[in-house]
């Protein structure tokens, strides 16, 4: 991988890397906040998945997690949203669809099953990547995102036991086989049997019996896509009471679906995942 850009930040170091992507077949870009622990040991890493339109960039500008980030001693992995690239399918009416719209999923429909493989890049590229090239501590990891992001991070969580250590999401999409957004993106990269689409759907998840890991929710009471029902974390919340399943689900007044409500919150997720990093 190859770094293109360093900047100093709150005593580390805010990188960021482009290289070949295996899963997605294309070169793809990342940046990556290491705070000062990291120059005299290896740190835990939480990584935060962005969402609809977004590129790594998005979180770095607007969440001020790298404040908090550096007094916890963890490293910050932010990926892209996509695949992207002129040979990169994309639907550029859309914002809801193809480059910076991911959804974090393993197409299977062309055109865009040849490159869209966020699901193995985030889960399994990028962890070993990052975990070979730079001091982070292998196998600690915690994982968060927003909205798409948010139903990224849930559904990595829920389909690999073990892989992290801890999971939140700011507004997440919740149940996207029932709502536009994820209707949208599934029947594009899955095709039209909606039963495979389960697979990538938090709250179905939930109901087929996933292993139980605590999920703790932020959710702005104000937010437009939530009034859209794009969200859906109240059929989430069902599944989870009927499932027994652990959820923190904190509906906050006021707050919309920007980066404002994120950066109001990022600092306890942060605390969060750093609790459950520093368990032996
Ligand atoms: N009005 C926007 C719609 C896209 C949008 O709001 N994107 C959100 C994530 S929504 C779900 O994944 C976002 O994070 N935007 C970037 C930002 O910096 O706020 C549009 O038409 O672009």
């Amino acid at each position: 991988m190859e770094r293109i850009e360093r900047i100093r930040e709150f005593g580390g170091w805010l990188d960021r890397y482009r290289h070949d992507s295996d899963s997605c077949h294309c070169s793809m870009t990342f940046s990556v906040y290491l705070p000062p622990r990291a120059e005299s040991a290896p740190v835990p890493a939480v990584y935060f998945l962005s969402g609809l339109t977004c590129t790594d960039d998005n979180v770095r500008v607007k969440a001020g997690a790298q404040r908090y980030a550096a007094d916890l001693g963890l490293a910050l992995v932010m990926p892209d949203t996509s695949p992207r690239g002129d040979g990169v399918a994309d639907a550029p009416e859309r914002y809801d669809l193809g480059q910076g719209a991911g959804f974090y999923v393993n197409a299977t429909r062309q055109p865009w099953a040849a490159h869209y493989r966020m699901y193995d890049y985030v889960n399994q590229e990028l962890p070993a990547l990052v975990e070979r090239e730079l001091p982070l501590i292998p196998g600690r990891r915690s994982i968060t995102g927003h909205s798409m992001g948010g139903h990224g991070a849930l559904i990595s969580a829920l389909r690999n036991p073990g892989l992290y250590r801890s999971v939140s999401a700011f507004a997440p999409i919740c149940n996207p086989v029932e709502c536009g957004w994820g209707r949208g993106c599934l029947g594009a990269y899955l095709g039209d049997d909606t039963a495979s689409w389960k697979e990538w759907d938090a709250t179905e998840l939930i109901r087929a019996g996933a292993q139980p890991i605590p999920l703790l929710i932020d959710q702005g009471v104000d937010d437009e896509f939530l009034r859209d029902g794009q969200l859906r974390p109240e059929t989430l919340s069902r599944a989870c009471e009927e499932h027994d399943f652990p959820l923190t689900l904190r509906m906050h007044p006021g707050y919309d679906h920007s980066y404002h409500f994120i950066a109001t919150f990022i600092g306890e997720h942060l605390a969060y995942h750093a609790r459950a990093l520093a368990k032996a």
